[in-house]
């Protein structure tokens, strides 16, 4: 008898999370989280009530409006399928005014910590293996240079037709997401397995976390 494990995931923005471990949790059969969606529908809500983002408080009053809910593995702001929406250039642009705020981090990941109420779940973001579920029972961080992210955001943008496509801006962008994330207290913790994805192909990355998987259950 298999014992399901709960699995902590960070890393940078563009590595590669999302594809990597919603791959994952399919092949092990284990629930997956993306909790970046959380952060870039609330910002959606945020520009919708026009908020200034110059003003914390505005920010911090709209959580009591913030509904989020995934559904079929699509994200829902509000009753409202947002999938597509919150890839927008423009979440991007505001989301480093929100996510540097505790008072909307206390709420999210209060939120995100109650979605894990056993073994059996990947969930993924940027304080997962720190905050969220520090006593998880794999802990994993990924990485990939930043011209190895801008190249592949720059051809999911292409595949998505995101407006205003630009590999400089993504870079840019990237470098800048880097610097506020590490502000917002992205690390490596000391027994989080990193994962250097430059080079090596997804389907690669993905076996590799699997076997680890099958091999902590059989534990
Ligand atoms: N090991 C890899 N090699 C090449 N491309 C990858 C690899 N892992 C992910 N990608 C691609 O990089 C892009 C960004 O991945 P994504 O999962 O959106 O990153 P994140 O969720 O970390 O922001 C996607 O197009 C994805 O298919
Ligand atoms: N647990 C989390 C998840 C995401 N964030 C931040 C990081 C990014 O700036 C935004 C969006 O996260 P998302 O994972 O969708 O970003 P990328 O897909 O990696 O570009 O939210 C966070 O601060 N804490």
């Amino acid at each position: 008898m298999k014992n399901k494990i709960v699995v902590a995931v960070d890393g940078t923005a563009g590595s590669g999370k999302t594809a990597t471990f919603a791959t994952v949790a399919k092949k092990v059969g284990y629930e997956f989280i993306d909790t970046g969606l959380m952060y870039r529908a609330f910002t959606l809500l945020c520009i919708e009530s026009k908020v200034d983002f110059l003003n914390k408080e505005e920010i911090i009053k709209t959580l009591v409006n913030f509904d989020f809910s995934v559904i079929n593995g699509k994200p829902y702001l509000n009753g409202k399928e947002v999938e597509k929406r919150i890839q927008e250039n423009d979440i991007v642009k505001f989301i480093n005014y929100v996510t540097p705020i505790p008072e909307v981090r206390k709420f999210m990941v209060n939120a995100q910590r109650a979605m894990v109420t056993g073994g059996g779940c990947i969930e993924i973001g940027r304080d997962i293996t720190t905050v969220v579920l520090p006593d998880a029972d794999l802990k994993i961080y990924l990485d990939s240079s930043v011209e190895a992210r801008a190249e592949r955001r720059f051809k999911q943008n292409q595949v998505l037709k995101i407006k205003n496509n630009n590999l400089e801006e993504i870079k840019n962008s990237i470098i800048n997401r880097d610097e506020q994330d590490f502000k917002n207290g992205l690390r490596k913790v000391e027994n989080a397995w990193l994962i250097d994805n430059s080079n090596i192909p997804i389907e690669d990355v993905v076996n590799m976390v699997v076997d680890k998987i099958k091999e902590l259950e059989g534990k």
